[in-house]
C-alpha cells in the first residue's frame, strides 16, 4: 500500500476495502494504489510499458512528436491510423528495432518494467528476448516446422525438455493439433495462415512478456486472419500485446486500449477501445474513425 497516503485518504480507502463485495475488488483496488490507473471503464491495469516524449526521425523527417502512452499489462493494445502516420514506428521504438535502421534516431524515454530501453546500459539483444516481435509477412526460417520453434531456445542455451518446449509454444500458438504429426516439414510448405503462426510459436517459445505485431494478418485469408486474432486474445491472457493494424475493425473487435496515430507522427487519443471507437475525444479521431478521412 503506498506510503505517500494522507489520513483522510487512507481512511476513505479502508472504507472502500471494508464495503468491497469480493475480494476480488480488493484486489482491483489494491492495484490501483501500486501502478495502476483507472480507465474510463472503471477497471484498474497495471502499466509494463511507458512512453514519454518520444520523438522518433529518420534523418531529417520527423516520425514521432511527443508521443507518450502508457501500455498496460497482460492486455491487447492496439495502433491505428492512416498510412505513413508511424504506428510502425512506434512498435519498432519499443524493442528497439529502429537500431537497425543507420537514419533512425529515438529521443525520450521508453519504460519497460521501470527501466529506460534507451539506456546505455540495455543490451538491444537482451532486451528482444523479453520484448519479441511478429511481423507483416510470415517470415519462417527454411527450416523444419520443430527446428524454427527451437531456434530460439537453443540460442538462449535452453535446450532442456525441448521436445515439451516445442509442444507448448505450437500449442500456445493454436498450431499444435494441425502439424505434430509433421514437425519435420519445412516451415515454408506451410499454409500463409500456419506459418504466420509458426512465426507466434517462435516468438513465445522463448517466453517474452511483451509481443510486438505489425499487421500480423493483412497478408493472410479471412478465416486465417479470423484464426490470428483468436490467438491473439488467447495470448493476452499471458502476455502483453501491442499490435498495429490498419484495420478498424479487427481494432475494435480484438484490443482493450486503442492509440490512435495520426498524419506527422503524432498520437491523437488513447484510451479504452470502447471510447475511442463510441464517443472519442478528438473530433479529428471521429472523423478518421467514421471513415471521413484516411
Ligand atoms: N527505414 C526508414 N527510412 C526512412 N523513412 C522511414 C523508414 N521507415 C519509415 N519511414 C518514414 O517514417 C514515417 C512513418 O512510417 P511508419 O512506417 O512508422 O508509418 P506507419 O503508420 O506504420 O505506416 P503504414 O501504415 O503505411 O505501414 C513515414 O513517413 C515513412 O515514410
Amino acid at each position: 500500500m503506498s506510503e505517500n497516503m494522507s489520513e483522510e485518504e487512507r481512511t476513505a480507502l479502508d472504507d472502500r476495502i471494508e464495503t468491497a463485495e469480493s475480494s476480488d475488488e480488493e484486489k482491483l483496488i489494491e492495484t490501483s494504489i501500486s501502478t495502476g490507473e483507472t480507465t474510463t471503464t472503471g477497471t484498474v491495469e497495471e502499466e509494463i510499458i511507458e512512453a514519454r516524449d518520444i520523438d522518433a526521425y529518420y534523418g531529417d523527417l520527423q516520425a514521432l512528436r511527443g508521443v507518450s502512452m502508457s501500455i498496460p499489462t497482460n492486455r491487447v493494445t492496439a495502433m491505428i491510423g492512416p498510412s505513413g502516420c508511424g504506428k510502425s514506428t512506434f512498435l519498432r521504438c519499443i524493442n528497439r528495432m529502429n537500431d537497425l535502421v543507420d537514419t533512425a534516431r529515438v529521443e525520450g524515454e521508453l519504460l519497460f518494467d521501470g527501466q529506460n530501453v534507451y539506456d546505455e546500459t540495455v543490451d538491444p539483444v537482451a532486451l528482444r528476448r523479453r520484448i519479441g516481435m511478429v511481423f507483416q509477412s510470415p517470415n519462417p526460417f527454411p527450416k523444419s516446422i520443430y527446428d524454427n520453434v527451437a531456434y530460439g531456445l537453443r540460442v538462449q542455451g535452453k535446450t532442456d525438455d525441448m521436445d515439451e518446449r516445442v509442444e507448448q509454444a505450437l500449442r500456445d500458438a493454436a498450431l499444435w493439433d494441425e502439424v505434430k504429426d509433421q514437425l519435420d516439414k519445412s516451415g515454408l510448405d506451410l499454409s500463409g495462415g500456419q506459418q504466420q503462426r509458426l512465426c507466434i510459436a517462435r516468438a513465445i517459445a522463448v517466453d517474452p512478456e511483451v509481443i510486438l505485431m505489425d499487421e500480423p494478418a493483412s497478408a493472410l485469408d479471412p478465416v486465417a486472419t479470423s484464426q490470428i486474432e483468436d490467438l491473439i486474445e488467447e495470448l493476452a491472457e499471458d502476455y502483453t500485446v501491442v499490435i498495429v493494424t490498419h484495420n478498424m475493425q479487427q481494432a475494435a473487435r480484438i484490443s482493450d486500449k486503442t492509440a490512435v496515430f495520426l498524419t506527422g507522427g503524432e498520437l491523437v487519443e488513447f484510451d479504452d477501445t470502447q471510447k475511442i471507437f463510441e464517443n472519442p475525444e478528438s473530433d479529428r479521431v471521429e472523423d478518421y474513425i467514421t471513415g471521413k478521412f484516411g
